[in-house]
């Protein structure tokens, strides 16, 4: 295993977020201040609808604050980068281009001849186990497959931080398992500061080393819960009685979080 990295060491300062929705104010983040450290796996869970894909937004610089301060590294976040990568659950391939083509891209863009980029690009396609895909279309695959070579068009490029929003919402139980088990492997090969965003519990504590649990809307940081069981993860791992502890504490807090947000009345003010 590598050595984990040490940049990409995010922080949300006091953000708030509100959306002007049929001349009403939505109040999605209020006073939210929480980091992402460093080389770690940071996964966000939080009750449906609180701004999950909001927060990795406004991180990932594709949305700004409406008050309060995102920054990498004690940069201030004003808008995307090719630093802070983001990985959604539709594909964003290219699909006018072979998997080879699409995840050699990055490289290229970054000034990498076109023999190397190619030889890197097999490489990566071979860690998500895509080697033999090389000249296929993104149509002509899986679902599952296409994230995978997403995961890997990501990585390649080393990202500073790396954004994953549910990447493996809506697959099938099995074909999640081993999109899992390939990004457990690709993270733990290079240690990048990772955002991975889930509404699994199992996923969370299967993948994270920590979570951060958010609370209902007007949403803020609830808590932080570690997930201290080694690595590299295997998904036995769940049936640990730590694990099982901390799957319990998780879906408690959610639960909690949930049943606020159905009494609280609809937000009206700013953040
Ligand atoms: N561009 C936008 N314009 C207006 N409202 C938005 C926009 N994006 C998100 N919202 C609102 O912000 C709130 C949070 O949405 P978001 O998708 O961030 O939550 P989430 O926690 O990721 O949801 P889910 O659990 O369904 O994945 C919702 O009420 C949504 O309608």
């Amino acid at each position: 295993m590598a050595a984990a990295r040490t940049d990409g060491h995010t922080r949300l300062d006091g953000v708030g977020k509100v959306f002007a929705r049929a001349g009403r104010a939505d109040v999605v983040l209020r006073d939210c201040s929480l980091e992402l450290l460093p080389g770690r796996l940071n996964v966000l869970i939080g009750p449906s609808g609180c701004g999950k894909s909001t927060l990795a937004k406004l991180i990932a610089g594709y949305l700004p604050p409406s008050v309060g301060q995102v920054s990498v590294d004690g940069v201030a976040v004003t808008g995307p980068s090719a630093e802070r990568l983001m990985v959604f659950q539709e594909t964003a391939l290219f699909p006018w281009m072979t998997l080879l083509d699409n995840v050699a891209f990055g490289p290229r863009q970054a000034g990498v001849s076109p023999g190397e980029a190619k030889e890197r690009a097999r490489k990566f396609l071979a860690r998500v186990g895509l080697q033999g895909f090389d000249r296929r279309y993104p149509e002509q695959l899986s679902g599952g497959m296409q994230r995978r070579a997403e995961v890997a068009r990501a990585l390649i490029n080393r990202p500073r931080l790396l954004l994953l929003d549910e990447p493996f919402r809506g697959l099938d139980h099995l074909s999640r398992g081993l999109m899992q088990a390939y990004f457990l492997d690709l993270f733990e090969e290079d240690r990048p500061t990772t955002l991975f965003v889930t509404s699994e519990v199992d996923e969370a504590v299967l993948l994270a080393d920590r979570v951060i649990v958010l609370t209902h809307k007007p949403t803020t940081q609830r808590t932080v819960v570690e997930v201290p069981l080694p690595r590299p993860r295997t998904a036995g791992m769940l049936e640990l009685e730590q694990a099982v502890r901390i799957k319990r504490q998780l879906l408690d807090l959610l639960h909690e979080e949930s049943g606020k947000a159905f009494a609280a009345p609809a937000p009206r003010s700013a953040a």
